[in-house]
């Protein structure tokens, strides 16, 4: 699971007593990650995926994408928020961990909402391209590669619907990208959250909602390519 940075383990538990509690197919999820040992660390937040379901619920999100399935807590938050009929497309590079998400999805009752995709990222999307415009959108890609991010970013932008949602997490990297003289993958966090922030397509925010979620509107008034 992602650090808080910033916050007291109090005001975590307190935040977390605040927030839907987790299903009995997440909680499940939740132990059987955990039970990876270090592994298990990358999943997103419990309160990031109530975030996420609820966002997906009130955009009424009919096509969602991901990037970084892992063993796909993010993705069972995502699915938990469609209306019947909608999908989850979602991908990851390693098949390891396939068998941990695809239970907890089937437990969840959500396994026939999720499309799940195993394999390089590069023409993953163009794929896709025969489906409608993207409503919701996460990118939740672990070791920051910058080049990965940016061209995750670069990919979906122009497929999302006009006033679409696009989200990117750990945007905080433990905190690591407000020090002056940041070390570890924060250098390249932050050259992606500067990408996002100078992207004239989107309006966005940065939350401290766990590590980080980088919160992106695709603009109604903007809807050309980006200027050279
Ligand atoms: C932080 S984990 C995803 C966690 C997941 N969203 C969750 O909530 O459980 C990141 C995942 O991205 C995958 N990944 C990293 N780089 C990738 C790439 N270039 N293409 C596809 N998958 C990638 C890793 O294999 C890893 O499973």
């Amino acid at each position: 699971m992602t650090e808080h940075p910033g916050m007291s383990s109090r005001l975590r538990d307190y935040l977390l007593a605040h927030a839907e509690p987790p299903t009995p197919a997440q909680r499940g999820l939740i132990e059987a990650t955990a039970a990876l040992g270090d592994v298990g660390r990358p999943r997103i937040a419990h309160e990031q995926g109530v975030f996420l379901t609820l966002l997906a619920q009130a955009i009424d999100a009919t096509l969602v994408v991901e990037f970084g399935t892992f063993t796909g807590y993010s993705t069972l938050a995502l699915a938990r928020g469609l209306a019947a009929g909608s999908v989850v497309y979602t991908n990851d590079v390693s098949s390891e961990w396939t068998c941990v998400a695809r239970q907890a999805w089937a437990e969840a009752g959500v396994l026939h909402r999720i499309r799940q995709h195993v394999g390089p990222i590069a023409g993953w999307l163009g794929a896709l391209s025969d489906q409608p415009l993207i409503d919701l959108a996460l990118i939740d890609l672990a070791a920051i590669a910058t080049g990965d991010h940016i061209d995750c970013w670069e990919a979906l932008v122009p497929r999302m619907r006009p006033g679409g949602m696009l989200l990117t997490s750990r945007s905080l990297c433990a905190g690591e990208v407000g020090q002056d003289q940041p070390t570890g993958a924060a250098p390249a966090v932050r050259e992606f959250n500067a990408h996002v922030l100078s992207d004239e397509r989107v309006s966005s925010v940065l939350l401290p909602v766990g590590d980080g979620l980088t919160l992106a509107r695709r603009r109604t008034d903007f809807l050309g390519m980006r200027p050279e």
